[in-house]
């Protein structure tokens, strides 16, 4: 698949350099997920939205510094990513074991894969060999990564400007089956502000009450709520089991069941059939997670995941 310096990505790439890689990767994630399981979830987000702005270059990581502008700061990460401390405790980690060698790229890519396994999802095997972006992007994160109240075509768009179709968005939408939203990312369905002051007609009803306790008109922003209420921790196929049902969270959700019948066929066929979700993932967890790569002599291999080598 294309890459930004001529190189591919596969699976070995540190196997002589830095044979614990992996391992390494795993434990330190291992530990944060038994700690709290959300961790697992706000991993596999942060490669998402790292590799939908230039590519996953591990651009996201970088705090403002200099001409520096921080993607954390940017609409869909300012407070909500999260797992930056896990990233550095690998990191420090790798640095010891084998000094500038291991990506902060590849470091996510691993964690989000293990995140995945740890709470009963795939596994896979994780094409290696990334160089880590020398700046960020504000714009192209507050602009490529999709919104909860854009459209499907919107966020199809979205998806089609990273080389990804209508099976990846169904499929990686399915990451929604762990982790948790915050009342002000869906609240517009509740109170249906812009509307005749109906709530969401594609929204259970008796379910948007209950949100409603918690989320109400004004206030309690940041309150928490599951993406899948059903099995909030472990990586299965309720998250499409929920869209039948009008249960989805986000808007983002129940669009991928009401607005586009390809799309609605490849939920139903999530719901009834777990495996076939979870080969999907697998594959199209491979394929984001080869959008643009730096490869060659492109970028660096950071030694502080947070700001470029000096
Ligand atoms: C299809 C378009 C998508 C939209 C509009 C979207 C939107 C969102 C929103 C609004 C949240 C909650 C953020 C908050 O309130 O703080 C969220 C959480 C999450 N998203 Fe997505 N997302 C999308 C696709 C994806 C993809 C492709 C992945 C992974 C491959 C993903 C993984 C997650 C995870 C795991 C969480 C929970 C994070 C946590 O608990 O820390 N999402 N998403
Ligand atoms: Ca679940």
């Amino acid at each position: 698949s294309k890459t930004v310096g001529g190189g591919y990505l596969y699976p070995q790439f540190y196997d002589h350099s830095c044979p614990k890689a992996q391992e390494i990767v795993r434990n330190v994630v291992a530990k944060a997920v038994a700690k709290e399981p959300r961790m697992a979830a706000s991993l596999l987000r942060l490669h998402f939205h790292d590799c939908f702005v230039k590519g996953c270059d591990a651009s996201i990581l970088l705090d403002s510094s200099g001409s520096i502008i921080s993607e954390k700061r940017s609409n869909p990460n300012r407070n909500s990513a999260r797992g930056f401390e896990v990233i550095d405790e690998i990191k420090a980690v790798m640095e010891k074991e084998c000094p500038h060698t291991v990506s902060c790229a590849d470091i996510m890519a691993l964690a989000a894969r293990d995140s995945t396994v740890l709470t009963g999802g795939p596994s896979w095997e994780v094409p290696l060999g990334r160089r880590d972006a020398r700046g960020a992007s504000l714009s192209g994160s507050n602009n490529n990564i999709p919104a909860p109240n854009n459209t499907f075509q919107t966020i199809l768009t979205k998806f089609k400007l990273q080389g990804l179709g209508i099976v990846d968005l169904v499929a990686l939408s399915g990451s929604h089956t762990i982790g948790n939203a915050r009342c002000t990312s869906f609240r517009q369905r509740l109170y249906n502000q812009s509307g005749n002051g109906q709530p969401d007609n594609t929204l259970d009803q008796s379910y948007a009450s209950q949100l409603r306790r918690n989320c109400p008109r004004s206030g309690g922003d940041q309150n928490l709520f599951f993406l899948d209420f059903v099995s909030p921790i472990k990586f299965d196929n309720s998250y499409f089991k929920n869209l039948l049902a009008n249960k989805g969270l986000l808007n983002s959700d129940q669009v991928l069941f009401t607005k586009n019948g390809e799309s609605r066929e490849l939920v139903k066929t999530y719901a009834y059939n777990q495996e076939l979700f979870f080969l999907q993932f697998a594959k199209s967890m491979i394929k984001m997670g080869n959008i643009s790569p730096l490869t060659g002599s492109r970028g660096e291999i950071r030694q502080n995941c947070r700001k470029i080598n000096a």
